[in-house]
């Protein structure tokens, strides 16, 4: 299909089919009720499957492969984590939120994994527990920072940084308190939150404490330490802490 093809399509996703329903090149599968059914749906199976968990999420690129220093390094933290008494909680795909999940294997910690509809093809990661599958990205976002107590973000790209600046939003807007997020990789996340630093504390966009809303560190057991004093905070400290 071209640029200029005015055809319709039917939407891969849900959440195509949602976000595309006002426009005439996308094919409308539902009403509204139809949608709300769907949503109140994908939201009760996460709370449902979920009731109970108090893990850390832990977020990174899809696209890292095995042999990387990224994948090991995020291996480690999920095993970290998980010998802390924390459940991992991913994305449930390849790359780094697979080495989380490995990684929280290899400690014997429970490991989950939210999945999402793709509009191509993907597989859930095999080192699993518990494998949901959400149809809405938003659904799906909500699980991630409701049975979770702080996050760590590993390197990635947007969905990595999306997942990011999500929490420090809910963190900055009082919707979430004593959440810590720990960027774990100072090679990948040094110079962006120097950026943030340098641009936005100085142009006077963010203030300067806010910049304390964000953990930077290299070594997995650092991360763990600000994730077990943020789960105190929160009166949900992990088994083993
Ligand atoms: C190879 C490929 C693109 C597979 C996509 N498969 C995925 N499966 C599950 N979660 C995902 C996937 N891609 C992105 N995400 C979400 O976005 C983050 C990674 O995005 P990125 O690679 O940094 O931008 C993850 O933390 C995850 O929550």
């Amino acid at each position: 299909m071209t640029e200029h093809d005015t055809g319709v399509r039917i939407p891969l996703t849900p959440d195509e089919e949602l976000l595309g329903a006002d426009r005439p090149t996308i094919e409308s599968l539902h009403t509204d009720a139809e949608r709300l059914e769907r949503m109140r749906a994908d939201l009760e199976m996460g709370f449902r499957a979920l009731e109970g968990t108090s893990g850390v999420s832990v977020f990174g690129s899809a696209r890292v492969g095995p042999n990387e220093p990224d994948y090991a390094l995020g291996r480690a933290v999920g095993a970290a984590l998980g010998r802390a008494g924390f459940s991992v909680i991913t994305g449930g795909g390849p790359g780094l939120m697979e080495a989380a999940n490995r990684g929280a294997r290899d400690a014997g910690a429970r490991s989950i994994g939210l999945n999402i509809e793709l509009p191509f093809e993907q597989f859930a990661n095999r080192y699993l527990d518990l494998s949901l599958t959400f149809r809405y990205f938003f659904a799906r976002k909500v699980c991630f920072v409701r049975y979770a107590t702080g996050f760590v973000v590993l390197p990635g790209g947007f969905g990595t940084l999306d997942e990011l600046f999500e929490a420090l939003v809910l963190i900055q807007t009082g919707k979430v308190r004593h959440f810590p997020v720990v960027l774990v990789g100072r090679h990948h996340w040094g110079p962006l939150w120097d950026w943030v630093g340098d641009r936005l504390v100085s142009g006077g966009y963010v203030s300067p404490e806010e910049l304390e809303l964000v953990t930077l560190c290299d070594e997995p057991e650092d991360a763990v330490e600000r994730l077990v004093s943020g789960a105190r905070a929160q009166g949900l400290a992990p088994e083993a802490a």
